[in-house]
């Protein structure tokens, strides 16, 4: 069975709404699919629905409408709170329409005596818990606890939307929280809901599909951002993630830009490690760059005591910008490849490559088709569908993410497909593939690997679209670089 996370289906909800779903309709599905359950379970009866101040709440608000129209249904509605206390405006939107919907009862519960006090729990027949839905935080408070204690002391069957009321998807064992006869989770099944501790709480469960638009989950939008770790106000230097760039010798520039990107990805150190004949030209162009000078002209095996030091102090490493092709350089990348936690691996880092069979490390890597064939010993079919089969399958043998780079991007972990369509033609002069390499590498210093290559395509895109604005055709890596900190403050 196809399952996702709770913070997943968060991003989902939220690219539906970047590609202009208006959130309303995901909610009057859900409400709707709650009622289409309920009806074809209880032909006629009464049902009490326990609704709290957010979407959770909003979802039985919707349904409460649904059932009320059809023959044979008395519907009450408990508020946690007063009305002016709802959180959203699409909750509050469809608790106003209740008041013409023929609800039967509609109360604002003001405080738990009240809760306690309330009658009407012996004559439902089936109780809706909406009490608290994904996004709950920390054990129950009150109300929300009284109301989970009286739904679990009542003896009516329980019907939770989306997740039994109490139960943290965040937290690693449950607390307290309702038990449920019938959990209606939405669009997917959620990992935390399979969890073997869990399905004495949620009773049987169900899933509901509320009209998701299919490109919120395949591609990457403003939800897949909004799931990044973020800087927190009490972070410390370095927290928000150290970058060592492994790259040049015969060229310079690419290890510029992708420490450049790093940073302004939001990287708190990044530091190059580059052969001492361009060490001087490189820190020129930033006083921001920690450098590391390696004796000689390229990248050795030499220099491996060295970059493990380094390791040491860093979170990830982004390797192969502007190293060259030598023989020496090649050993040295398998040899740093080996010892190494994470790693993003692009440009000549990607020439010849054969991935150590002793690893402990996590790698993205970041090719073009022409690179990637040259990897995998094969060319890419043009037929789009097969060649996410093909990056897909790739990326479970080799145990990495791949991040294929193109018109359409292409990243898998080798379990899912996730793609990118940010980005324009104008970047496929030099430099740009060094800059997302740089904005990937920040993000997974701090991030899941494939997060980090999905997030990072899609900044980078996004930074050009800016860029092409400005200058059209003619734009430059480092144009691409200035807007880097627009797009992600703007997200
Ligand atoms: N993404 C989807 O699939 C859709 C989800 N829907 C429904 O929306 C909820 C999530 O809604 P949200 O508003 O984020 O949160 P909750 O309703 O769970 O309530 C949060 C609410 O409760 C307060 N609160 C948080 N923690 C506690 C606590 N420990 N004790 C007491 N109160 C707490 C907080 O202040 C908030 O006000 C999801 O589950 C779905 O049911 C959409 O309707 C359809 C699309
Ligand atoms: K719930």
């Amino acid at each position: 069975m196809d399952a996702i996370t709770f913070s997943r289906m968060k991003a989902i909800d939220a690219n539906c709404a970047y590609l202009g779903m208006d959130p309303l309709q995901l909610m009057e599905n859900a409400g709707a699919g709650i009622a289409r359950e309920i009806s074809s379970r209880l032909h006629s009866g009464t049902v009490l629905f326990i609704a709290g101040r957010g979407n959770n709440g909003g979802d039985a608000f919707v349904a409460a409408r649904h059932l009320a129209i059809e023959e044979g249904y008395r519907i009450k509605v408990l508020l946690l709170g007063h009305r002016s206390r709802i959180r959203t405006e699409e909750s509050l939107t469809n608790f106003g329409l209740l008041s013409n919907s023929g609800i039967s009862e509609i109360k604002e519960i003001s405080d738990s005596s009240e809760l306690r006090a309330y009658h009407g729990w012996s004559e439902a027949d089936i109780v809706v818990d909406a009490v608290l839905g994904s996004g709950i935080k920390g054990a129950p408070r009150e109300l929300e606890s009284t109301a989970i204690d009286l739904i679990n002391s009542g003896g009516k069957f329980v019907i939770s939307v989306d997740i039994p009321s109490g139960l943290d998807p965040g937290a690693s064992i449950p607390g307290k929280c309702v038990n449920a006869d019938l959990t209606l989770t939405f669009h997917k099944m959620k990992k935390e809901l399979l969890l073997p501790d869990v399905g004495q709480f949620t009773g049987e469960v169900k899933v509901i599909g509320i009209g998701v638009c299919r490109d919120a989950e395949s591609f990457a939008g403003k939800g897949d951002i909004m799931n990044l770790r973020r800087r927190s106000q009490t972070s410390h230097k370095g927290d928000s993630g150290r970058v060592l760039v492994i790259g040049g010798g015969p060229y310079y520039g690419a290890p510029v830009f992708t420490s450049m990107a790093a940073l302004r990805a939001g990287a708190d150190i990044v530091t190059l490690a580059v052969p001492e004949s361009i060490a001087d030209t490189v820190a020129s162009f930033s006083p921001d760059f920690i450098i590391s000078r390696l004796p000689g002209t390229f990248l050795k095996p030499d220099h491996v005591p060295r970059i493990r030091e380094l390791l040491e102090s860093h979170d990830v490493v982004v390797i192969g910008p502007g190293l060259g092709r030598e023989r020496m350089t090649r050993e040295a990348i398998a040899r740093i490849l080996a010892i190494c936690k994470r790693a993003v691996i692009d440009a000549d880092g990607l020439y010849n490559l054969s991935l150590p069979a002793e690893r402990n490390g996590e790698f993205i890597i970041t090719p073009h088709p022409a690179e990637y064939a040259r990897l995998a010993g094969d060319r890419l079919p043009g037929d789009f569908e097969k060649r996410k089969d093909i990056v897909c399958a790739f990326s479970k043998e080799k145990h990495i993410v791949t991040l294929l780079k193109g018109s359409i991007d292409i990243v898998s972990d080798g379990k899912e497909v996730r793609l990118n369509r940010t980005g324009n033609a104008g970047m496929t002069v030099g430099g740009t593939g060094d800059v997302l390499a740089g904005i990937v590498g920040a993000l997974f210093a701090v991030n899941d690997a494939i997060d980090a290559a999905t997030c990072g395509c899609f900044i980078n895109g996004m930074a050009g679209d800016f860029a092409f604005e400005q200058r059209g055709r003619g734009l430059l890596a480092s144009d691409i670089l200035e807007k880097i900190t627009d797009v992600m403050k703007g997200l």
